[in-house]
């Protein structure tokens, strides 16, 4: 068993530029979901040390941040980018010790995407322009860009420092200031990311980072903070609720990336090995723990015994173990409570008359930490619950369709509307499909390739507002029309 020379950390509050405890020094434990054991402690931050960061932030905005040029600004921010990809092994260390995900998948996905988010957010800044529009010979409009504020950044544990990173390199580009939330599960890489902004030379205050929960906790403190301007969370649909209904007293401007039940729909047409191939990533990468996973797999009843054979086959062969183990295809869910909420999805998947075609239980040997063996049902009915609730973890049903009409359908009988992905080496059937799904991001014969510059987010519950090159910047920007009179 091959293991990182990295240690754990225990995680401060990083606030106007310095580490901190709680005011009243409370903590919390760390666990790592791969061995049961306890990985550190953490601040636990509530209303006051958030009330802290949120003043450092509103200081910094109107003050280190706002004298910056645009360049110094940029150059800052390919800085971290840099530190980010100088520090990869201890970042995707700390990450697979927080999220029980393989070290491979942190070191080929997480981090350096991570740094890219801070490289392509500070070239697109170049690019952006604004409007003016001349009225005749009576008046010229143009419109001027401007940051929205103090922004809170609420994440969830999946994708940790991916996804702070999406939030915060636009929001930093923009010329706004931040509050950082990461998933109390997760709190690690958020913690050297706060010191990888100061050693790049972000001014005190612009980056702010409390620890703590959801309800009543530091979650909650900044969702309904005043003195906040805008929100963008990644979580579920849910906390989404709960977010908007306090964001509501102050009117925040929110962006919302959402729960998912994403369908994968499998035309007898397709190259199997090629569907095969990328379905076993849609279902099982990242422990199934990724917001667009395809849960839902529609196989052309043509197509449905060949595929299912192969696809149970090779996900047998998927090698469950230790994140640091170089054969580990798939690692530890988050934590015990996570794995008693998808474990229970699987028994209520019997319940509800299906048939479990492989995994469904704890891998043999594996008698320590949170490890579920990938697994296939089939057999129930679309009314289902375990067809139709986001069950977040390494569990999919498969079901066979007859037409185009049926499968859309069902497919879009849902309430979440985030990813789908389309298999078919059709053209006109791939385009003609696609664009009746009702999702934010429909994929043809791929998934999650992923273009920083295209819009990113869900429709119906699973998300509100878009983030991706102009359409971050759109949130993370206030336009201002100054109508000059000729
Ligand atoms: N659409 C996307 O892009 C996307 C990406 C990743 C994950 N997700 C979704 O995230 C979910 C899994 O993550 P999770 O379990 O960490 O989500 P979660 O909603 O439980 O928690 C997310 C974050 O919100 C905070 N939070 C919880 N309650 C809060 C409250 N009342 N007020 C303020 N903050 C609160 C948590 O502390 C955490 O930091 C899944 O539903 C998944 O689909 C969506
Ligand atoms: O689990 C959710 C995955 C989100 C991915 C992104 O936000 C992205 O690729 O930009």
């Amino acid at each position: 068993m091959q293991r990182t020379s990295y240690r754990p950390i225990d995680c401060l509050h990083f606030i106007d530029g310095r580490f901190m405890p709680s005011l009243n020094g409370k903590t919390f434990a760390n666990m790592n979901p791969a061995t049961e054991e306890t990985l550190g402690t953490v601040a636990e931050g509530g209303a006051e040390e958030v009330d802290l960061a949120v003043q450092a932030a509103r200081r910094a905005l109107n003050g280190p941040w706002k004298k910056l040029s645009a360049n110094e600004r940029i150059a800052i921010m390919r800085k971290i980018g840099d530190l980010i990809l100088e520090r990869k092994a201890e970042l995707a260390a700390l990450e697979s010790l927080d999220t029980g995900k393989p070290l491979w998948l942190s070191e080929s996905v997480d981090i350096p995407r991570a740094a890219y988010n801070f490289h392509f957010f500070s070239d697109y800044i170049r690019t952006i322009t604004t409007e003016a529009t001349q009225q005749d010979d009576v008046a010229l409009n143009y419109a001027i860009r401007r940051p929205v504020g103090v922004i809170g950044l609420i994440n969830p544990w999946n994708l940790p420092l991916l996804l702070m990173t999406w939030k915060l390199a636009p929001a930093l580009a923009a010329g706004n200031t931040v509050v950082m939330k990461p998933a109390e599960l997760t709190p690690m890489t958020a913690t050297v990311l706060a010191e990888i902004c100061r050693d790049a030379g972000v001014p005190d205050g612009v980056v702010n980072l409390v620890h703590g929960f959801g309800p009543n906790s530091a979650g909650a403190a900044l969702s309904s903070h005043p003195d906040v301007n805008a929100l963008s969370f990644t979580g579920e649909t849910t906390t989404g609720k709960v977010i908007m209904a306090a964001a509501a007293h102050s009117l925040k401007r929110l962006s919302f990336e959402l729960g998912g039940k994403n369908p994968n729909i499998i035309f007898a047409d397709s190259n199997l090995d090629e569907v095969i191939e990328t379905t076993l990533k849609s279902s099982f990468i990242n422990q199934g723990e990724v917001c667009l996973c395809g849960s839902r797999i529609y196989v052309e009843r043509a197509a449905y015994e060949p595929f299912l054979d192969k696809f149970v086959a090779k996900t047998k062969e998927l090698v469950v173990g230790e994140p640091f183990a170089e054969k580990t295809k798939v690692g530890a869910l988050i934590s015990e409570e996570h794995y008693e909420r998808v474990t229970g999805y699987i028994r209520l998947a019997v319940e509800e008359g299906g048939t479990i075609l492989c995994g469904g239980k704890r891998p043999d040997g594996l008698d320590t930490g949170y490890y579920l063996e990938p697994t296939i049902i089939t057999g129930l009915d679309r009314k289902c619950r375990v067809v139709n609730e986001e069950i977040f973890g390494p569990v999919v049903t498969v079901i066979p369709f007859d037409s185009e009409e049926e499968v859309l359908e069902q497919v879009n009988d849902t309430h979440y509307g985030l990813s789908a992905t389309v298999w078919t080496n059709d053209l006109r059937r791939a385009h003609r499909v696609a664009g009746q799904i009702e999702a934010g991001i429909v994929w043809v014969n791929t998934w999650f390739l992923r273009d920083l510059r295209t819009p990113f987010g869900g429709m119906k519950q699973s998300g509100i507002g878009r983030e991706g090159g102009l359409h971050s910047f759109e949130f993370y920007t206030e336009l201002t029309n100054i109508c000059i009179k000729l």
